[in-house]
C-alpha cells in the first residue's frame, strides 16, 4: 500500500507525527520481536462447497469450526463465497476515504454513538464508556489509528445516510453486505451445529434483537511501530466479526497461551472472530479472545463487520444450560 506521508488525523491541522501522546509506557509496548508469525498457529478453514446453511454441513467442517471457536476464538476462512473482486474493491474504497481532505472527515467526527455514520480517533472524547476488556491504565495514550463507524445490513439501504464523500465507498459496501448476510448465516449455522443445536438456532436468536455495525479502520504509516499501538488489546463485545485486512502489512495479533500470534493477511481470506456475546450464548464453550492491532511503516486498513445482539445483557442459549 502506498505510503501516505503527511496523513492528518481528522481533527488536526498538522501532519501526524510521533508526539508523546502516541508513545506507550515501556511495559505496554508491543514487543514486536516476541510475536509469533507462524502461519500454522491459527486455523485456516476451507469452506469450498458449503453453500446451503439449511442443510447439514460435512461433519469434518463442523468439527474444524467448532475446534477453532473453542480453542482460539479466531480463524481464517478461504473459498468463503464472497467474491474476491468485491472484497478488494471495498478495501480500495476504504483506503480512499482516509485520503479525503481531513476537513471532510472532520465534519463527520463524533464521539456520539447514536450517530449512524461517524469518524472517530483517540483524541476525540467518547461520551459513553466502551465495554472493553482493557489491561490497564494506558487510556491517556492515543492509539495510532482512525476509524469510520457505520451500520450495515444485507438488504436495507444503510447508505442512504451517507454523505456525498462516502458515496463510492457506500456503494461497494452495500453490494458486499448482501454477500456478508449470507456468509454470516453460513457461519452461524456451522457454529450452531458445532454446539449440537439446530442449524438455524443462533441465526434465529440474532434476528430477535440484531445489531449490525462496521468499523473501517485506518492505521497510518508509523515511524515507530515498536512504541505505539493501532488498537489496544481488547475483546470484541459483540458476537461475530467478519474481518477484512489489506495485504502487505501485518497488524492483527491474537493472544494465545500467553503469546501474541500475528494473523498475517492471506490472499482472499477473511478473518472470523468471536466476541463476548457468542461466548455467553454458547455457555462458555466458544471463546472471545484478546487481540490488538500493531502499526507498520506502511499504512494498513481493515474492515470489521460485526453482527450480534443489540442488548448489552444476554443469556446462554437455553438448550446449552445444564448439559
Ligand atoms: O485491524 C484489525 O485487524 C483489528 C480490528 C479490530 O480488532 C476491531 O475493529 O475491533
Ligand atoms: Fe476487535
Amino acid at each position: 500500500m502506498a505510503h501516505l506521508n503527511g496523513f492528518q488525523m481528522a481533527n488536526s491541522d498538522k501532519p501526524l507525527a510521533l508526539n508523546p501522546s502516541y508513545i506507550l509506557p515501556e511495559h505496554k509496548r508491543p514487543q514486536l520481536g516476541l510475536v509469533s508469525h507462524s502461519a500454522s498457529k491459527i486455523p485456516v478453514i476451507d469452506l469450498t462447497g458449503y453453500i446451503d446453511e439449511t442443510a447439514p454441513a460435512p461433519s469434518d467442517l463442523v468439527r474444524q469450526v467448532s475446534h477453532a471457536c473453542e480453542h482460539y476464538g479466531f480463524f481464517q476462512i478461504i473459498n468463503h463465497g464472497v467474491p474476491d473482486k468485491l472484497c478488494n474493491r471495498m478495501l480500495n474504497e476504504l483506503t480512499l476515504i482516509f485520503q479525503l481532505p481531513r476537513q471532510e472527515r472532520a465534519r463527520l467526527l463524533s464521539g456520539d454513538p447514536t450517530k449512524e455514520v461517524r469518524f472517530v480517533n483517540y483524541s476525540v472524547p467518547i461520551d459513553y464508556s466502551v465495554p472493553i476488556d482493557d489491561d490497564g491504565p494506558h487510556d491517556k495514550v492515543n492509539m495510532w489509528s482512525e476509524c469510520a463507524y457505520h451500520r450495515w445490513h444485507p438488504t436495507d439501504d444503510f447508505t442512504s445516510q451517507f454523505p456525498e464523500c462516502l458515496r463510492s465507498y457506500g456503494e461497494v459496501m452495500r453490494e458486499l453486505c448482501k454477500e456478508l448476510g449470507g456468509l454470516a448465516d453460513r457461519l452461524l449455522s456451522l457454529m450452531s451445529q458445532g454446539l449440537g443445536l439446530k442449524n438455524d438456532r443462533l441465526k434465529r436468536r440474532f434476528e430477535e434483537d440484531p445489531s449490525l455495525n462496521a468499523h473501517a479502520n485506518y492505521y497510518p504509516p508509523c515511524p515507530a511501530p515498536e512504541l505505539t499501538l493501532g488498537l489496544r488489546p481488547h475483546k470484541d463485545p459483540i458476537a461475530l466479526n467478519m474481518l477484512f485486512q489489506s495485504l502487505g502489512a501485518s497488524g492483527l495479533q491474537v493472544m494465545k497461551d500467553g503469546e501474541w500470534i500475528a494473523i498475517d493477511p492471506l490472499p482472499n481470506a477473511l478473518v472470523i472472530n468471536l466476541g463476548d456475546q457468542l461466548q455467553i450464548l454458547s455457555n462458555g464453550r466458544y471463546k472471545s479472545t484478546v487481540h490488538r492491532a500493531v502499526n507498520n511503516k506502511d499504512a494498513r486498513v481493515s474492515q470489521a463487520v460485526f453482527y450480534g445482539l443489540a442488548s448489552a445483557v444476554t443469556d446462554p442459549i437455553e438448550e446449552l444450560v445444564g448439559v
